[in-house]
């Protein structure tokens, strides 16, 4: 096998999806099972029918990606990330799955036409979903700065830009987003919109710098994604993986910060969108 085909479909990683996942797995466990009552059996069938639809209805009633984007994911789902971290290619274990996708491209991309912003920041680009997304929304004089730290992908990403004629609006920043949101913050040139999709347990230090040393416009937003983290923020505490327990902790953080409002959308992994009221 090629080493650097990966042939596996994307595991689960929503609540909605790990939800429908377990339920086809009761309802499977359940057909064995000849002495259930079948109003039980059908109930339990429609439950699996209820999760297991709803994200592919989501990605029917949504607009299409552009053909880069659909080129983009493809070259990523092909990727052999692991064997590429193994072998030193990478600095982090990246998957398939850190990808956020159509509906929440689009949604990140209608986001920036309803704010109109100019300048969007990224942190944590991996093959560049979002931020090639996010940049057919911007008007031609608008730009998006994405910080990320590995370089492999970040090369991985500037090569599909290339292919696309948003792609030219998309600077990257190679290296760790805090000291690149410090370089940022120096050169003094604030963003209308943000979003976070890094490093789980830096995310309360990326918030307080936007909020902190002005990267933030008056009126501009920040968006935040995995806030449900699989639904490990509302499981018990023993349940929780340390990108759980560090996104629960963000949550409670950005809850009692009165500097801004903000709603946390069940869409995908979870998306906060917060904006600053003081
Ligand atoms: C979930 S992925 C981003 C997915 C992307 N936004 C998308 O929607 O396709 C997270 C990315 O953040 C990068 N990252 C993690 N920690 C980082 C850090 N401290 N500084 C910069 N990038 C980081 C990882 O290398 C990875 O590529």
């Amino acid at each position: 096998m090629n080493n650097t085909l990966q042939t596996s479909a994307p595991r689960p990683v929503t609540p909605v999806g790990i939800l429908a996942q377990q339920l086809e797995s009761l309802v499977k466990a359940a057909k064995e099972q000849t002495d259930l009552p079948a109003e039980f059996q059908q109930n339990l069938e429609q439950a699996w029918q209820l999760a297991a639809g709803l994200d592919p209805y989501l990605e029917g009633c949504t607009t299409s990606e552009s053909s880069a984007l659909t080129a983009l994911a493809t070259k990523t789902a092909r990727e052999g990330w692991n064997q590429r971290f193994q072998d030193g290619t990478t600095v982090r274990h990246l998957e398939q799955e850190m990808l956020s996708g159509h509906v929440e491209g689009q949604t990140l991309k209608m986001f920036v036409h309803m704010t109109k912003a100019k300048r969007i920041l990224e942190i944590g680009m991996f093959t560049g979903y979002s931020a090639l997304a996010m940049a057919e929304a911007l008007p031609v004089d608008g730009e998006l700065v994405a910080c990320e730290v590995d370089p492999y992908t970040a090369e991985f990403a500037q090569a599909e830009f290339a292919k696309s004629t948003d792609g030219s609006k998309i600077r990257v920043e190679v290296g760790s987003a805090l000291e690149t949101l410090d370089k940022l913050a120096a050169a003094g040139e604030p963003f209308d919109f943000v979003f976070i999709d890094a490093d789980k347990k830096e995310y309360v230090q990326y918030f307080q710098t936007l909020l902190e040393k002005n990267l933030l416009t008056p009126s501009g937003f920040i968006c935040v994604d995995n806030t449900l983290l699989q639904g490990q923020v509302y499981l018990e505490a023993e349940r929780q993986t340390p990108n759980g327990e560090a996104i629960a902790k963000f949550n409670d953080f950005v809850a009692a910060d009165t500097r801004v409002e903000q709603v946390l959308l069940p869409l995908r992994d979870g998306l906060t969108i917060i904006r600053r009221v003081s």
